[in-house]
């Protein structure tokens, strides 16, 4: 017997027998987003009343990426929501490399813009890193700088990358005990699973955890995952993770979203790295896509300008 993930059939579990399959809990992002946007509109607000102080942030896109561009747009239109000075600039795919270092050259000096943002990926013929790398470290809002990324490994104050830092508030507003899990990272990119994972080895960040990282040479991947007490999973391939790769009671973190098909109605339909419906009756809880993750990136992002609009002003 089994039934479906709906939280509205939790006063009936008690008059379930006991063979019945529990459904996770879901760790709501949508929701843990807006609890935490309220927060930082707030102190928006009080920046301004009680120092003249607006944050501000600049979001570079270049190219016609559809993902990248709905991003970009969606990280303007919280800004501006949560009081946030946001300007956009759009460039075509053919920009060049210098170009665009001239475009990050000018908003470093601009006293207005608190955080710089280049939207990834980035055309093939234009070096990222080196784009990256030319952002000053201190309006480095993504927190993909090499002065933030040693910071965060060395447990130094600094601006966390945003969809990491979003997958800590998760675990840490949702009450799960990180301090002494093993913890499973399926993932090594620079943005997610790296990051991730140092995050949650270390003490002062909260995860304190026993942490493995899996990646596409892993040989016997289920034999990681299946030992996770707490899974994340950052692959970049659809319904990769099974709910017989994991254990029982495992609180699974999908970072996945990847666009499966379409909806009847044209809209993209996506889906996690994690088989969802294979998994919820096992796991203990688990991050649904969409609503999962995805909206904690872009306010964490929104975190991290506050912070650096703080920081320029010497505000603490
Ligand atoms: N400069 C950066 N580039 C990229 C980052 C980043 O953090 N900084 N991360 C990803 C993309 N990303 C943000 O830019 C991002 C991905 C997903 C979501 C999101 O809200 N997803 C929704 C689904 C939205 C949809 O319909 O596609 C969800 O999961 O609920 C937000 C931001 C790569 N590039």
């Amino acid at each position: 017997m089994c039934f479906k993930h709906d939280r509205a059939v939790g006063p009936l579990i008690e008059f379930f027998p006991r063979y019945c399959i529990m459904p996770a809990q879901i760790i709501s992002g949508s929701e843990t987003a807006k609890a935490i946007r309220e927060e930082i509109a707030a102190e928006v607000a009080r920046l301004k009343t009680a120092h003249g102080l607006v944050p501000g942030l600049v979001t570079i896109l270049v190219g016609e990426d559809p993902a990248s561009q709905s991003y970009v747009a969606a990280k303007n239109k919280t800004a501006h929501a949560l009081g946030i000075h946001s300007e956009q600039v759009t460039l075509p795919a053919a920009t060049s490399e210098a170009e665009l270092l001239g475009i990050v050259a000018d908003y470093n000096r601009n006293p207005a813009i608190h955080g710089i943002l280049v939207q990834l990926p980035l055309p093939r013929h234009i070096d990222e890193a080196k784009v990256l790398f030319a952002i000053d470290p201190d309006k480095d809002v993504d927190g993909f700088h090499p002065v933030n990324v040693g910071k965060m490994m060395l447990g130094e104050r600094c601006f966390l990358p945003c969809t990491p830092h979003g997958i800590l508030e998760l675990l840490q507003r949702s009450g799960t005990e990180t301090s002494g899990a093993e913890v499973v990272v399926v993932g090594r990119s620079n943005i997610v699973g790296k990051p991730i994972a140092n995050l949650m080895l270390q003490k002062r960040a909260g995860g304190n955890a026993t942490v493995t990282i899996c990646h596409t040479r892993t040989r016997d991947m289920a034999f990681h995952t299946r030992r996770a007490d707490i899974l994340i999973v950052a692959a970049g391939v659809a319904k990769m993770i099974k709910g017989d790769q994991i254990k029982e009671g495992a609180v699974i973190i999908d970072v996945g979203v990847n666009r499966i098909g379409q909806t009847e109605s044209g809209k993209a339909l996506l889906a996690g790295d994690v088989d969802f419906d294979s998994v919820v009756g096992k796991a203990g809880a688990i991050t649904p896509v969409p609503g999962g993750v995805g909206p904690m990136t872009i306010t964490m992002l929104m975190k991290n300008t506050l912070q650096a609009a703080k920081q320029a002003a010497g505000i603490e």
